[in-house]
């Protein structure tokens, strides 16, 4: 095999380099932590009764303790959004948070499976040492127990086996396949972390080998948490107006608020609490208005449980258009609307290119309005200086016409207004078009596109990235484009495929981005 050229390694760093450099420390982490301690406990009394099922018992004990410290860290999404304002930002992967806080868990997951092992082993080779060899060695009296007592009535044993129980709760309820339709039943059972760390807290209390130490490393995570939580409770408290919810076609609710103290960048997203509907169930959506914006807006896709049972409340006759209008309190007199945030997201480094390429799929177009309106206020207001972004591509995928109706009227608006032609819209349509539309279509006024009423005309199918790419390459050689995508998961793969492609083997560099609902 050989060795990768300075320019290759340049290439694979734009897309990959923050993870490889946080996977890297993560991974020397993690092995000095267990090298450290087997080889520590190699030299400790304990060996020569246990041999190398101590080391491997405090090794992987070891591996726990780092990596309880740090599975909170990811799911601060306070810290994490005020670390992406700072210099941090430019080396650490912050939008890979859950993906990190996935792996920490399997590590977590893999040293109990080897703690516990080995511990089983141990208590065999217990249970066979003699009185006197256990007690010379470990300076404390012999036990005398089978390794069932051991495994239960001990407080290490039976501590040890309610977290197991535990873990298979969080994890089988967290795996994506339960997790996406079952959000409830993860959310409330992964909240057994609490009794997790507890128990953990407990578990070496009365250990022969060394005092308890896991209290150390959570201390401060936990402590943060604690914080992050009072953070939300506080803010959940402030008063919030609904302004107006208006019904899209396409099940889709737009609802403006207004709130004390709520300041938010383009591309940030907020939780939304409705205590009429549930009293502790928070959901995200992306802030659709911008900064200079008298009100905080979202569009609400209407799939489930909680979206349907707000549609139901906003809109209990089934209209189109506005239906509410200066809310504050439901018909059962608690407040309409809670807002927790904003929270930072991948889209907000858009300001960080001079040439984007945004991609909005379905719903995932949401947090590009937001970055959409922030640059047409940014260019009224800075006409002739230097504009934020130099030029905006932005692709538009919907499956049916109606879904163009969200934002048409935002995006047309832009397409009149477009100072230095900063905006190239691309709108592609990739679902069926019934009898009428495609008599429309065909028979229609030439100078507007009759899907989405722009004047760029909607293209039919998938976009067909290879080309689009091929061209953008050509474009912006020697350049960095930033590409932000929003929506589904299969989208994505074929994005930065695409991204990672075009970067290697052309000399401009797609930063790709995303966001998945
Ligand atoms: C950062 C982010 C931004 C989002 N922005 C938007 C947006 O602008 N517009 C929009 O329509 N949707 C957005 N979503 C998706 C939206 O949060 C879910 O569609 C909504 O919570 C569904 O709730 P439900 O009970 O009606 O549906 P369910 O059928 O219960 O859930 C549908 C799916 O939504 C997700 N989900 C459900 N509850 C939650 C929750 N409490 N927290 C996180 N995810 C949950 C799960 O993946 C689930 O599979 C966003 C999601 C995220 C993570
Ligand atoms: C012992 C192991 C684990 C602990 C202690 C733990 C802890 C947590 C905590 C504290 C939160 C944040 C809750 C909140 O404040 O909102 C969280 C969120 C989450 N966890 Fe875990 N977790 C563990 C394992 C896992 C596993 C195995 C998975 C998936 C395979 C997982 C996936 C998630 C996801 C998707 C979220 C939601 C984050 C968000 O949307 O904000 N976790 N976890």
């Amino acid at each position: 095999m050989r060795t990768p050229t300075k320019e290759e390694i340049q290439k694979y760093w734009v897309n990959e380099g923050n993870k490889f450099l946080l996977v890297t420390l993560y991974t020397l982490g993690n092995v000095a932590a267990f090298v450290y301690t087997f080889v520590h406990y190699y030299h400790q009394p304990a060996f020569k009764i246990a041999g190398y099922g101590v080391c491997f018992a405090r090794g992987c004990a070891q591996l726990l303790k780092l990596n309880c410290a740090l599975i909170l860290v990811p799911v601060l999404r306070n810290l994490l959004s005020w670390l992406r304002g700072t210099f941090l930002n430019n080396y650490v992967p912050f939008d890979k948070n859950i993906v990190f806080h996935k792996l920490i868990a399997w590590v977590i997951c893999f040293a109990t499976f080897g703690h516990v092992m080995a511990h089983f082993n141990n208590f065999r080779i217990y249970e066979n040492t003699l009185k006197q060899t256990y007690e010379e060695t470990l300076k404390v009296p012999y036990p005398g127990l089978t390794p069932i007592q051991y495994a239960f009535t001990t407080l290490a044993g039976w501590t040890g086996h309610v977290v197991c129980v535990v873990m298979v709760l969080m994890y089988t309820s967290a795996v994506e396949s339960i997790r996406r339709p079952m959000f409830e039943g993860f959310w409330y059972t992964h909240h057994l972390f609490v009794v997790f760390f507890g128990l953990l807290v407990v578990h070496g209390l009365h250990s022969v080998l060394e005092p308890t130490s896991f209290w150390k490393w959570v201390i401060g995570p936990c402590g943060l948490y604690i914080f992050e939580r009072l953070i939300r409770l506080l803010r959940s408290k402030k008063t919030t107006m609904l302004v107006q919810a208006r019904i899209h076609p396409s099940r889709v609710i737009e609802i403006r608020m207004k709130t004390e103290r709520f300041k938010y960048k383009p591309g940030q997203y907020l939780f939304l609490n409705c205590p009429t509907i549930a009293q502790n169930e928070w959901h995200p959506f992306t802030i659709t208005s911008a900064p200079e914006e008298d009100f905080v807006s979202c569009h609400i896709n209407v799939v489930g449980n909680w979206t349907g049972k707000l549609s139901t409340l906003l809109n209990p006759d089934k209209k189109i258009g506005i239906v509410q209008e200066n809310v504050l309190k439901s018909p059962d007199g608690k407040p309409i609307l809670r807002i927790d945030g904003p929270f930072g997201a991948a889209s907000e480094e858009v300001f960080k290119f001079k040439q984007v390429i945004l991609v909005g799929a379905g719903i995932g177009v949401t947090p590009f309005a937001s970055i959409l309106k922030h640059i047409k206020y940014q260019m009224a207001r800075t006409y002739n200086t230097t504009p934020l972004i130099d030029k905006v591509h932005f692709y538009w995928i919907c499956r049916d016409r109606n879904s163009f109706e969200w934002f048409s009227g935002l995006i047309g608006e832009l397409e009149m207004e477009n100072h230095n032609n900063f905006l190239e819209i691309h709108p592609y349509l990739t679902g069926a078009l019934s009898a009428q539309e495609i008599r429309d279509v065909m028979y229609g006024d030439e100078e507007k596109d009759l899907i989405t009423g722009f004047t760029t005309p909607t293209q039919f199918g998938r976009p067909k990235w290879d080309e689009i790419f091929a061209d953008h390459a050509l474009r912006y050689a020697d350049r960095d484009v930033g590409v932000f995508f929003c929506g589904p998961k299969l989208l994505s793969k074929s994005l930065y495929r695409a991204s990672t492609h075009y970067t290697k083997t052309t000399t401009c560099r797609f930063h790709y981005n995303k966001e998945n609902f």
